[in-house]
């Protein structure tokens, strides 16, 4: 039971003097802090002068002239000293600020929770306040403990009593006398708790009551159990987290990357870096949406990628179909692609069958490429050919490729120093300056005993940078022809259950996409897949953490490519089955089952999060009532006004309701939320708005959630949530049937403080399905 301090009660006479005894401890702290900010003030305008002028004398001395040949390796080591020295004062400034930055924040609001311990043999009991940084006074003693310490596992984890927590040492067991929570503002306990649970949903009320900012806030002071499970697993290497929606999945992701990095800086097996993190969001305005919680919490950003910028990045040259375009297709019937063909490429069959291709593929078989320089041949990809087939037999085809490559590198540099000698060379040697010419040699000026010997090499120097672009083509391994040798594989395989017309016209599909340079979604990894295997790339060991919000929308292919392409990595794959909108669902289970088998992972662990906190408890009622299984969902009580959905019977009046209700929410929230189900119906409602609000149309392009009126189709929705959100015709005609599950469950999901919906006609069968008391019927008069 939560005890309220500010409660007039008598029982409570004594909880004022407890108060009051907080507040004076709260002033020391905020003394300390004050003392220490001033003083952190002062350190960093002496570092950010220091910087200032060591980077002036860089600057200065980077700029003598170099052409002076006697001069030039001694200013070399000079400036190599000096950068080191930019360096350090850049990064001793960096933490300096750093520490500045936790200190404003200390300041705001200096811990939220204290937890009373009793180690056996101590005669009472000690108290520790948790924060979102530590703070050390004069003394060195801990006036607040970081929330990531291993002592403060105990206040989201333990009920009073004996409890254990994990030190770097080791298991460490005491006794949890008191847990207090805390809500203070600018150094004054506006709000106090003692109580037996993890974090009071006093609390929580508190904070999810807030109307929603622009970005995502930390939850450090109200995250619950479970959460705290998922966040401070060391242990799995492949952690799957099944969560509801709003359950807080992605919240705890980013305090999970924020927990790592503390961790691996205090005795952690090895220092982990921001930049070994990988986090893979559903959309760019997720991006944006938590770029504020990691620093917020004093730490840098993850990488953060789309699949979209991924595969484009790794497939330059083709136009990679996103996700987004193919549910766009797929909806519109313009071309879809058979199911069963989908079903085997995004199966792990099919990452199989180009494993066991790739392995064993005949020496004919091969398709290479021309190398061309200026539009003229360099190398044959008969001659290529000719080099891949003289190798050994028992050679993997790996192996091979990199063998003909390193043959062909060599031709290269022979085809350089011949070259070299060309009249041409000596022609173009002739025509450079003193300064182009000190460019070539680069490091090597003055280096040379005879002038003949600097001449050769410059002359090399001029050849090679002019067949630069055929070196860049064999280190890239342009000479193997990826997309004839990908539908050479298609030719070869045959699916057991994919109808072989099916099969022959996604070939055919496949090689007219590649005429027009574009590529399919479900193509596009098993090729990358292909490439990687032949050649031997595509393989980044830096990356220690991998995480994927909103898994469900990835197939078993793109997962198994992401173990190939990221071998180090641990995976925490984050999602929600019943939120799938561009794949069949898969359980959680069954999800981790295959998962696990195809990582071949050693400490899979599966989380599941069923309690929802975003949405008011009718809300959520509502959106469970959308799923046959919504039972397993449990809602936050939060109190709130039922859904409406508003029956009209034409499209002009569909967009009368819908601009009264725009009106209505503006005048309560910050930001007003009209989700469709695709582009056009979202560029159709804006063409009828735009006149009377300020309203913004989002595209997949889109990097900032304005505020206001806003109007996106709900694939560019996920992982987001609006203060009010109004769902546009949700007819039977839009959603015939219950395949439209998972789309409506994420659109009323969206919602924090009120959902309404806007239907043309008869509602979707997915709604009227749902109990008539957890929605509110407005017909049309
Ligand atoms: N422990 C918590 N304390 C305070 N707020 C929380 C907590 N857990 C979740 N929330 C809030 O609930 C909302 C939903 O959280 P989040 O977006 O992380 O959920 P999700 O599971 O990723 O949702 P979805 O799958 O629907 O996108 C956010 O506003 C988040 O701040």
């Amino acid at each position: 039971m939560n005890r309220l301090v500010t409660d007039h009660t008598e029982a409570n006479y004594l909880n004022n003097e407890e108060r009051q005894h907080e507040q004076q401890r709260v002033d020391q702290v905020m003394d300390e802090i004050n003392r220490q900010l001033v003083d952190n003030q002062q350190q960093f305008e002496r570092a950010h002068h220091e910087t200032s002028a060591i980077q002036k004398n860089y600057a200065e001395n980077a700029s003598v002239n170099t052409f002076e040949v006697d001069d030039a390796m001694e200013t070399n080591a000079q400036l190599q000293q000096q950068r080191q020295l930019v360096y350090l004062a850049v990064t001793n400034e960096a933490t300096i600020r750093q520490q500045l930055d936790n200190l404003k924040q200390l300041k705001e609001s200096p811990y939220f929770g204290r937890i009373d311990i009793q180690d056996a043999g101590e005669s009472k009991p000690e108290s520790l306040y948790i924060g979102t940084f530590s703070l050390t006074n004069e003394a060195q003693d801990f006036v607040v403990y970081d929330w990531r310490a291993p002592i403060s596992s105990i206040y989201y984890n333990g009920t009073l009593g004996k409890v254990a927590y994990t030190t770097p040492a080791g298991k460490q067991t005491t006794d949890l006398k008191k847990k207090r929570q805390f809500t203070i503002k600018d150094g004054e306990i506006k709000n106090m708790f003692d109580t037996n649970e993890t974090v009071g949903d006093e609390m929580l009320q508190a904070v999810l009551g807030q109307q929603n900012d622009e970005v995502m806030q930390n939850i450090v002071a109200t995250i619950q159990k479970e959460q705290n499970d998922i966040i401070r697993d060391t242990r799995s290497d492949l952690l799957v987290v099944q969560g509801v929606a709003g359950s807080g999945k992605t919240s705890a992701i980013l305090q999970r990357i924020a927990f790592l990095l503390y961790h691996s800086r205090n005795g952690g097996e090895s220092e982990l870096q921001a930049d070994q993190m990988i986090l893979f969001s559903p959309n760019r305005l997720f991006s944006h949406y938590i770029s504020e919680v990691l620093p917020s919490l004093g730490e840098r950003n993850m990488r953060q990628v789309t699949l979209d910028d991924f595969l484009t990045q790794r497939l330059q040259g083709l136009n990679v179909q996103t996700l987004f375009e193919r549910y766009e297709s797929d909806a519109d019937d313009t071309n879809p692609m058979f199911r069963d063909v989908r079903d085997y490429l995004e199966s792990t069959a099919f990452v199989k069958a180009v494993t066991a291709y790739c392995k064993h593929v005949p020496t004919q078989d091969i398709r290479f490429n021309d190398i061309l320089l200026d539009g003229s041949l360099f190398f044959t990809k008969e001659a290529i050919a000719a080099i891949y087939a003289e190798q050994p037999e028992t050679m993997s085809t790996t192996g091979k490729i990199l063998a003909t490559k390193n043959r062909l590198i060599k031709k290269l540099k022979r085809r350089i120093r011949t070259d070299a000698k060309d009249d041409w060379v000596a022609e173009e040697l002739d025509n450079l300056d003193t300064e182009h010419y000190h460019d070539l040699l680069g490091e090597r000026v003055g280096r040379f005993k005879e002038l003949d010997d600097e001449v050769a090499f410059a002359s090399r120097e001029i050849v090679r940078k002019r067949y630069e672009p055929v070196y860049d083509a064999l280190f890239n391994n342009y000479f193997l022809d990826v997309y004839r040798q990908y539908d050479h594989f298609l030719q070869t395989v045959t699916p057991a259950h994919v109808d072989p017309d099916h099969w022959d016209m996604h070939e055919q599909d496949f090689d007219t996409n590649i005429e027009y340079h574009r590529i399919s979604l479900d193509d596009a990894v098993p090729l990358l897949y292909l490439r990687d295997l032949i050649t031997g790339g595509g393989q980044n060991r830096s990356i220690a953490y991998l995480f994927i919000d909103e898994m469900q929308d990835y197939s078993m292919t793109q997962m198994c490519y992401f173990r190939h392409a990221f071998p180090k990595a641990k995976f925490t794959l984050l999602g929600d089955s019943e939120q799938a909108l561009f794949n069949r669902m898969q359980r959680p289970q069954e999800l981790l089952d295959n998962l696990a088998q195809a990582f071949n992972a050693k400490r899979p662990n599966l989380i599941t999060l069923s309690r929802s906190y975003r949405s008011t408890l009718p809300i959520t009622n509502f959106a469970k009532g959308l799923l046959p299984d919504g039972d397993q969902i449990q809602a936050f009580n939060r109190p709130g006004d039922l859904p409406r959905i508003l029956l009209r019977y034409n499209e002009q009046d569909a967009i009368s309701a819908t601009k009264e209700l725009v009106q209505t929410e503006l005048d309560t929230y910050g930001t007003v939320a009209i989700l469709t189900k695709d582009v056009t119906t979202a560029q159709q409602v804006y063409r009828e708005l735009h006149r009377d609000f300020p309203i913004t149309l989002l595209n997949d392009m889109d990097r900032t959630l304005p505020k206001g009126v806003i109007v996106l189709p709900v694939y560019l929705a996920k992982g987001l949530e609006f203060d009010s959100v109004i769902a546009y015709d949700v007819s039977i005609s839009n959603y015939p049937t219950d395949d439209a599950i998972g789309i409506l469950y994420t659109i009323a999901s969206r919602a924090m403080h009120h959902l309404s919906l806007v239907t043309i006609g008869e509602a979707s069968p997915v709604i009227s399905h749902v109990s008539p008391e957890l929605l509110s019927i407005e017909h049309e008069l």
